[in-house]
């Protein structure tokens, strides 16, 4: 990724808040113990985690770097801080960084947040904080016991020197028309113009003004198992601007509705599991901004392989041949099956039917599914065998 390929290197090479960068690196020349640790208030992309690396390697710490979700609870917070808190001389100088502090709330808090403000009201060692916002009761109180910096959007004017700088080293170009557009859609965010710049110039009907509209998700689904290139391939999939939920399941149902090897259907529903885990993630905690990994998941299915051509999402041909002609007997098994595994009787024919008719159709699983569901479902698998 050129977000990470463009990570500046040294503090000079970054953009933007200037002033908030000069408070962090005064805060470390004056650091002793006990000095209030420091919390960076921002948007996404604008370099709060950088410049927290920039500034630790110039001092020559140790940075180690945690994120909220390692310090949800009281215990984990004690074992994770608890040896680089204690053993000072040991590890060198080690400092604490935490990102996305204003993650530790709601029911996935087992007083994580409490026990965090009791390490920072006594530091022995330097502690910075990130969050995207302050305003949560949860970081009120963290507040209280911190320095707050605060991170503005970088300013258009200087985001087009930077991209302008990038492109040369690339040595691509994008029209004065697109360049505006790039920096007008990102709002400030660096990362985010890197990433859409790249997807662009690399992607899917490269720098026309086209790409900027969002594709289909047909079209977009076909295009990308038609790529011939990962970075095309990645191009089609920025620009399907379309719902997650829906990106998700456009996959699922074009993928299994293939005619692929079991081996590569196993592979690419091991990778279709891991995005709907995300989703599930951050359904759950309302974290958006874990949204950004979900494309970087969803390319590694990428084969150039035009098998797999968009489905919507539905079930597979032999399946509805099935049920056309055994459908009483799949919908006795659903119903009876779907109770056992608390499911809808629709989400159990959508997402598990497949399987389980797979299943019986070989001798072992089906004595495995036998195994496990024992009496529930043997007449079921009888009649359809
Ligand atoms: N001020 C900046 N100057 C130059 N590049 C930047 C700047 N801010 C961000 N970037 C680019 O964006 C990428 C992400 O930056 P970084 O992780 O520091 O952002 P952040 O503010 O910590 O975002 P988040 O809150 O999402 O973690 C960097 O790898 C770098 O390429």
């Amino acid at each position: 990724m050129w977000s990470e390929k463009y990570r500046p290197q040294n503090i000079s090479d970054m953009i933007g808040n200037e002033e908030s960068r000069s408070s962090i690196i005064e805060w470390f020349t004056k650091w002793k113990k006990g000095t209030k640790p420091l919390l960076l208030v921002g948007p996404p992309g604008i370099g709060k985690t950088t410049i927290a690396y920039l500034t630790a390697k110039q001092f020559q710490y140790d940075m180690v770097g945690l994120n909220a979700s390692d310090v949800r609870s009281k215990s984990r917070i004690n074992e994770i801080l608890s040896p680089v808190l204690g053993n000072v001389s040991i590890l060198g100088l080690p400092m604490i960084f935490i990102d996305e502090v204003d993650g530790i709330h709601g029911r996935g808090d087992y007083g994580g947040a409490e026990a965090l403000i009791e390490i920072l009201k006594e530091p022995t060692i330097p502690i910075i904080l990130a969050a995207n916002s302050d305003t949560s009761d949860k970081m009120k109180s963290i507040k209280k016991v911190v320095k707050t910096i605060s991170f503005k959007p970088i300013p258009p004017r200087l985001l087009k020197i930077y991209l302008e700088n990038i492109l040369k080293k690339e040595n691509v170009t994008l029209s004065p028309g697109s360049i505006i557009k790039v920096i007008d859609r990102s709002r400030g965010d660096v990362r985010s113009m890197i990433n859409l710049t790249q997807s662009l110039v690399t992607g899917f009907n490269p720098q026309t003004e086209k790409s900027f509209e969002s594709i289909n998700v047909e079209d977009g689904i076909n295009a990308f198992f038609k790529a011939n290139s990962f970075d095309e391939a990645r191009g089609v999939l920025y620009s399907m601007q379309i719902d997650p939920r829906l990106k998700i399941d456009a996959f699922y149902s074009s993928i299994v509705t293939s005619n692929l090897d079991n081996q590569t259907l196993a592979k690419l529903l091991e990778i279709i599991s891991e995005a709907d885990i995300l989703y599930g993630k951050i359904m759950k905690t309302q974290n958006w901004r874990l949204l950004r990994y979900l494309n970087e998941i969803l390319i590694r299915l990428y084969l150039n392989d035009e098998r797999i051509r968009y489905s919507q999402y539905n079930l597979s041909w032999p399946l509805l041949n099935r049920i056309r002609w055994d459908g009483k007997k799949i919908k006795s098994l659903s119903s009876v099956m779907a109770k056992t595994l608390h499911l809808s009787s629709s989400a159990f024919v959508t997402i598990c039917l497949p399987y389980i008719l797979f299943c019986i159709k070989n001798k072992k699983l089906s004595l495995d599914l036998e195994e496990t569901f024992g009496d529930v479902i043997e007449k079921e698998i009888e009649l359809i065998k």
